[in-house]
Parts: C-alpha cells; sequence; structure tokens
C-alpha cells in the first residue's frame, strides 16, 4: 500500500463492506491492485446479509421451526440467538480475514466521508485518516426508514430487525407495523418461536403483486398458524405503558387498539447516504435519496460507482453481487454489461413454507397480451413429489404461467418446501429460453422435490383458448 503524505493511496477504494463491494475488492485485489475498504462498524465486516440481515433470519427461521411443543419458548428462544449470534461472529471474522489477509487490500474501520471528489477522510477505530481512491466504489447499504406515527420514534419497546434478533428475550407479543419482505418473514420466524404476532399493513392486502390464489394460499397459511393479519390499516400512535405499548390503528373507519411487548419497524429501507458529504464528490442523488448511476452503475462523477441497496435498485443481497460483476465489467472487463440484462430474477420470501416467485405472474401475463396457461397442483396432491411427505411439509402449491401458443414459461410461483432451491432452476430454464414442456419432461433426482415439475407442469388447470 503506498503510503504518501499521510493519505493513502489506493487503485480502488469501497465504502461499506457489502455484497457488491467486497466482490470487486477481492477481484481487483487479486489483480493486484492496491484496494482499500472502509467499513464505520467492526460489528459489520461482511456487511447488512451476513450480520444482520438474510443469514441470521434465515437461521432463525431454521431454529424457530426445529423447536418441538415441549420445549420452554423463552429458552428455545435465546438457545436460538446465541447459536445465531456465534454463526454472525464466525462469518465476520471470515470476511474480514479474506479481505484484510490479502496482500494488496487493507480493510480500514471508520465512518467514511468524502472531502473532494478523490478523496475520503475516516474517523473511527483506525481514523482519522485520509484516503485517496483512483476509482470509488460506494456501497453503503440501506437502513430501516421508521414511519412518522406519534409515539413511535422515542418508543421503548420499539426496534428494528437488527435489534431485535439480538435480544434473547422472546416478546410474548410481537406487533410488526409493515407487512413486506421484513414483516411477513418476521411474523412467521416470531411466531414459530411461540409470540403472539399482529402485522398492521398500510397497504390494502399484503402480497398484493401476487395472484388472487397465490396470496390466498399465503394468508391461508399464516392464518392457521395464528398470526393477525390487519391490512388497509392506519397506524395512529404507539403508547408506552408501564407493562405493554399500545398500537392505536384505524380500519374500515374505525379505531382499534392491540398491546404489544414489542414493535418492530419494518416500513421499508432507504439509501445510506447522509453522511458522506456526497456534495464535496459532486454525486448527485435521486429525488428518493439513492446515489444516481446509470446502467453502468457510474454515479455522475464517472470514477464513482454506487452499489447495492445505495444505488436504488432491488434491495436483495444477490442484486449487490450482480452490480458487482457490471463494475467489474467496466473496469476491466469489455463494458458491456448493464443493469438492463437482468432477466428472470427469482425472490424468494422465507416464511414456511417459503414463496418463491420468477417472472410474470398470471395478471401480468394476460395483461401483456399473452394467451396463458396454467399449470397448477397443491403440493400435497403432487404425487411425483414424495419429498414433501418425507420432510413433513405439504402445505401450500405451485404454479406456472406458459405462453398457450409458444409453451415458453412466462413465470412461477412456487409455495413450497424447498422453493428458494427450484426457483433457480425454472428462472434458468426461462433465461435460456427452456420450454414448459422441456422442463416438465426432464430427468430429475428422487426423491427430490424438483420431480414436482414432471406433475405440476403436466396438470393445466385453463388455457386461453
Ligand atoms: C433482516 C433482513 C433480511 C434480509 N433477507 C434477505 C434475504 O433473505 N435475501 C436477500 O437477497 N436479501 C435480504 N435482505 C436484503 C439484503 O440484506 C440487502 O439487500 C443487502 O445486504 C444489501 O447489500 P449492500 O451491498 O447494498 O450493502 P450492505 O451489506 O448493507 O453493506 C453496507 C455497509 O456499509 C457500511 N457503511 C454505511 N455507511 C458507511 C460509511 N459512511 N463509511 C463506512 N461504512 C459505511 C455499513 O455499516 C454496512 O456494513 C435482507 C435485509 C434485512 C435487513
Ligand atoms: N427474503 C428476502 O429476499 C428479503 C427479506 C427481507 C428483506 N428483504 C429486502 O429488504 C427490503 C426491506 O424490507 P421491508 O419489508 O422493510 O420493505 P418492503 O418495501 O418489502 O415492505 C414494507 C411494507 O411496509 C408497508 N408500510 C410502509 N409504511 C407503513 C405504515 N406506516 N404502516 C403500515 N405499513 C406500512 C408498505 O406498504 C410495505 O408493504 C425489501 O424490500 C427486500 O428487498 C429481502
Amino acid at each position: 500500500m503506498n503510503i504518501d503524505s499521510d493519505v493513502i493511496q489506493a487503485d480502488v477504494l469501497v465504502i461499506g463492506f457489502g455484497k457488491g463491494g467486497k466482490a470487486v475488492a477481492a477481484q481487483m485485489g487479486a489483480l493486484g491492485r492496491t484496494v482499500v475498504l472502509v467499513e464505520r462498524s467492526q460489528h459489520m465486516y461482511g456487511g447488512t446479509c451476513p450480520n444482520v440481515g438474510c443469514v441470521p433470519t434465515k437461521a432463525l427461521v431454521h431454529h424457530a421451526n426445529k423447536r418441538r411443543p415441549e420445549d420452554s419458548l423463552q429458552d428455545w428462544y435465546e438457545r436460538s440467538v446465541g447459536e445465531v449470534q456465534a454463526l454472525t461472529s464466525l462469518f465476520r471474522a471470515g470476511n474480514y480475514d479474506g479481505l484484510n489477509g490479502m496482500d494488496t487490500v487493507r480493510v480500514v474501520t471508520g465512518q467514511a466521508r468524502f472531502e473532494d471528489p478523490h478523496t475520503v477522510s475516516v474517523q473511527g477505530q483506525d481514523g482519522p485518516l485520509t484516503i485517496r481512491g483512483e476509482t470509488i466504489l460506494i456501497n453503503t447499504g440501506s437502513e430501516p426508514i421508521v414511519p412518522d406515527v406519534p409515539g413511535l420514534q422515542n418508543s421503548s419497546r420499539v426496534v428494528t430487525s437488527t435489534q431485535l434478533i439480538e435480544t434473547s428475550t422472546l416478546p410474548p407479543r410481537l406487533g410488526i407495523i409493515g407487512g413486506g419482505y421484513l414483516g411477513l418473514e418476521f411474523a412467521s420466524i416470531y411466531r414459530h418461536f411461540g409470540s403472539e404476532v399482529t402485522v398492521f399493513e398500510a397497504a390494502e392486502d399484503i402480497l398484493r403483486r401476487e395472484d388472487d390464489d397465490v396470496s390466498a394460499a399465503v394468508k391461508a397459511i399464516l392464518s392457521e398458524e395464528g398470526i393477525s393479519l390487519v391490512t388497509g390499516t392506519q397506524v395512529l400512535e404507539v403508547d408506552d405503558g408501564p407493562a405493554a405499548t399500545t398500537i392505536v390503528y384505524e380500519q374500515d373507519g374505525t379505531k382499534h387498539s392491540t398491546d404489544v411487548d414489542a414493535v418492530l419497524v419494518a416500513a421499508g429501507r432507504r439509501p445510506v447516504v447522509d453522511d458522506l458529504n456526497l456534495e464535496a464528490a459532486g454525486v448527485r442523488v435521486s429525488p428518493r435519496g439513492a446515489v444516481e448511476v446509470d446502467e453502468h452503475l457510474r454515479s455522475s462523477r464517472p470514477h464513482i460507482f454506487a452499489l447495492g441497496d445505495v444505488n436504488g435498485g432491488p434491495q436483495f443481497t444477490y442484486i449487490s453481487l450482480d452490480d458487482s460483476r457490471i463494475v467489474l465489467d467496466q473496469l476491466i472487463g469489455d463494458g458491456t454489461r448493464t443493469t438492463q440484462d437482468r432477466v428472470a430474477v427469482p425472490h424468494t420470501l422465507f416464511i414456511t413454507p417459503p414463496l418463491a416467485t420468477v417472472g410474470l405472474t398470471e395478471t401480468e401475463a394476460r395483461a401483456q397480451g399473452h394467451r396463458v396457461t396454467v399449470a397448477s397442483q397443491p403440493v400435497a396432491e403432487i404425487i411425483a413429489m414424495p419429498r414433501a411427505y418425507v420432510v413433513e411439509e405439504t402445505r401450500g402449491m405451485m404454479k406456472f404461467v406458459i405462453d398457450a401458443v409458444t409453451d415458453e414459461i412466462l413465470g412461477a410461483a412456487l409455495l413450497s418446501t424447498d422453493a428458494q432451491e427450484l426457483i433457480n432452476t425454472v428462472a434458468l430454464a426461462m433465461r435460456h429460453g427452456i420450454t414448459a414442456t422441456e422442463l416438465r419432461n426432464s430427468v430429475y433426482t428422487h426423491p427430490s422435490s424438483t420431480e414436482a415439475f414432471n406433475d405440476v407442469l403436466g396438470t393445466v388447470i385453463r388455457t386461453d383458448r
């Protein structure tokens, strides 16, 4: 690493230890470029996903579902939180050592702030430092939005997802504001741990993008599990009492209230840009608060890129990773790859069983002018998939939306055990033009969940003539 009059020089300076930035850092470091990666918190080496996001929450899904009826709720929960924290520590250390252990890469711990378009100052554990980067990557992620509800900001029982998963006391009653990805996943996790859960969603319904049959199947599972979904609601007030917090809300013109022991804010996340002093760098921010980027992820300063949640794109770890491919293509490739190249990007909502989706819904496909064939089955009736019975999870359904003329797979919604894996096969098939008939007639291992495709794709429930 070149040290020139107290200024550290880097070929590549990465701000934030997110997925995309660390992938570029590792690749550029391996090519012999000097890389400095600045992360503001020693608890966040590796970024949101392995520390406070995907990994711990999916580990909690796993632990919550392993609880036996005879286990004490609190003991099981506390043990689970401990095990998940041990796992995240392991991943955190691995992330730090993996990068900092490279001769060409240095991880600096502290808050980064632009001084000019090429210079960043760092305050914190390793600071004060000044770092000059030829190329700079902003990869600072996102943070929870706390809605402007009276009492919410100051309530001692309001928590973010990060705070909740680190608290070893199970809230007997959990209120969740927001019924999106976070809200529904946490509702499922905490219900399985034994909390009474109420979700307050402002929109008229949850999963509005999904077809009615799919969202009805999800809602049936959630409500059979005892999760209360309050939709089309406005939370009016959050009121701390000595023993509980009262959530006052309005639904259908009537005021109601519910007492809870903890309130999880799950109302969306916004890009982290506030402390970066982007004005000093001449980097523009969009009206929605994200770093403005073009399809190659270059900001208004072409040597400064933004990757992951901070650029206002879809907030998923695999999108941040894909951002790294675009940036690497700019730095060392032929520079043709863009955000527009992404097709058939799948998503999974990790309730139990998970809901994984890709492509168009039936409604969207018709709206786009396709004549549609729908193949669908409840999981319990898929004879070719004994795995559902083997793992004792026969709830859910699988649905494929197929072009009735070309046999092209337009989309799928899989509410099923292993759906988070299955959907990647469907997405790959869609990307490579494999038809519904080909996917149906493929040879799959037995007993596996993929075998379901042999049955479901042959079970046409309606087709447009
Ligand atoms: C509870 C939860 C569960 C999720 N589950 C999933 C899931 O199952 N699957 C999925 O794909 N996605 C999931 N997500 C979303 C996913 O975690 C994010 O989309 C992804 O982690 C974003 O990564 P990133 O590269 O944008 O940056 P991040 O991983 O968010 O990293 C940004 C880093 O920048 C640091 N930083 C910020 N400002 C500064 C500064 N000024 N100086 C230095 N460092 C700074 C932060 O401390 C942080 O470590 C989940 C999110 C949450 C909150
Ligand atoms: N499995 C996954 O891939 C996964 C899991 C968790 C989070 N994430 C990512 O993290 C992002 C953030 O998750 P999220 O669930 O916070 O955001 P979200 O945008 O998915 O959902 C937020 C929900 O809160 C509702 N809402 C907003 N203000 C409200 C209010 N005042 N009262 C009631 N409801 C309100 C919105 O209508 C929306 O349904 C997601 O968009 C997703 O990209 C992904």
